[in-house]
């Protein structure tokens, strides 16, 4: 159902700080969105998926420097293909909200406390569409409570007045006011139990069949993703190190580290089994390890592992799946010693 690419992430590199203190956090990432397509970004904390978004979104904020790289834009609203990292202020102002809106992690929490839902959204509504009549804008911001399963007599309430799940919705609905084609969700569900944060995810996919906006959805759970993505990259220490199809992931995890982040959440179906975690925590990033940065933690990493970093690159069984790739020299011997025939995909 993907189609297009809508963003192109390409070399992405950034740093915190400045000079001697300066940490690398992302070191040449390449990621493409298509349209209509769900991206689970997945992975520890502190692994990067933050920076990531907001980077690609000219929103990070000080100490983060980029420090190269470049991400394509293709907005079908004026059929313009662009750079938002050279981006002027004004193309970013009209790219934000029209073509791309985030919820940030703990975005619930931003609602003003002291207006209501309504007004809240009616503010967002006219700040982009002044022509627009009052009446206009308080349907519409009905129709978008609606969306998200909300009735709109909650438009009266105050944001005190809703559980955190229903501001999550609300906020939702505000990303979805403009009819964005691409919506951002950092983590938004850090608050929130599992079965609320899979609540919303779902929404957010069903909305998408609707709407045909893309999604990047943001998380450490990347079970979650397996059930409702179309697509997972998963990232560590500041680098993607697999990005396949959530069917490919789940059946054949091609990444050591994948298949530890699936063994690290209960999946919410499915016969139970046992969660064995990762051992160990992920790398300093100011002393990197010379080869794989997972290596200090991979059950089979082999010597070649510790001296030399694979690339992220198109898997050892391309032939059968494309546009699949992993950063693992340990999967390529696999691949070697498994007949063809016998590979599982
Ligand atoms: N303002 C900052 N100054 C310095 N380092 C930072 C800053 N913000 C983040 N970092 C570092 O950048 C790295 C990536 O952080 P980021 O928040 O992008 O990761 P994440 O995967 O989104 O984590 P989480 O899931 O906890 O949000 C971490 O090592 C973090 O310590």
């Amino acid at each position: 159902m993907t189609g297009e690419p809508v963003l192109e992430i390409r070399n992405l590199s950034v740093e915190y700080g400045y000079d001697a203190d300066a940490v690398r956090v992302l070191r040449d990432v390449n990621l493409t969105l298509h349209a209509g397509e769900v991206l689970g970004l997945a992975g520890e904390s502190g692994c990067g998926k933050s920076t990531l978004a907001y980077a690609a979104t000219r929103l990070l904020p000080p100490p983060g420097i980029i420090t190269g790289g470049e991400v394509v834009f293709t907005s079908t609203r004026d059929d313009r293909r662009y750079d938002l990292l050279t981006a002027t202020d004004d193309e970013l102002r009209a790219t934000r909200w029209e073509d791309t809106a985030i919820v940030f992690q703990g975005a619930m929490n931003s609602l003003n406390p002291v207006y209501r839902i309504g007004r809240q959204l009616t503010d967002a509504i006219s700040a982009h569409r002044p022509e627009q009549s009052a009446r206009q804008r308080r349907d519409r911001a009905a129709e978008l409570l609606d969306m998200v399963g909300i009735p709109a007599d909650r438009l009266r309430s105050y944001p005190h007045q809703l559980s955190g799940g229903m501001r999550q919705r609300v906020m939702i609905a505000m990303a979805l006011a403009l009819e964005p084609q691409l919506v951002i969700m950092d983590e938004p569900t850090t608050a929130l139990d599992v079965v609320m944060q899979r609540q919303i995810l779902q929404q957010l996919a069903d909305l998408r069949t609707r709407l045909g906006f893309s999604v990047v959805f943001i998380t450490h759970d990347v079970s979650l993703l397996i059930e409702l993505a179309d697509r997972i990259a998963v990232m560590y220490a500041g680098e993607i190190v697999e990005d396949a199809t959530a069917s490919q992931m789940y059946r054949t995890p091609r990444h050591p580290y994948t298949d530890g982040l699936l063994h690290s959440f209960p999946p919410l179906h499915g016969p139970r089994q046992e969660l064995g975690g990762i051992p160990g925590a992920p790398p300093d990033l100011m002393s990197l390890p010379r080869g794989c940065t997972f290596a200090p933690r991979c059950r089979v990493a082999l010597d070649r592992c510790r001296d030399e970093r694979p690339a992220l690159t198109a898997t050892a069984f391309a032939d059968r799946e494309p546009h699949r790739r992993v950063a693992c020299f340990q999967h390529e011997r696999e691949a070697a010693a498994i007949p063809p025939s016998l590979t599982v995909m």
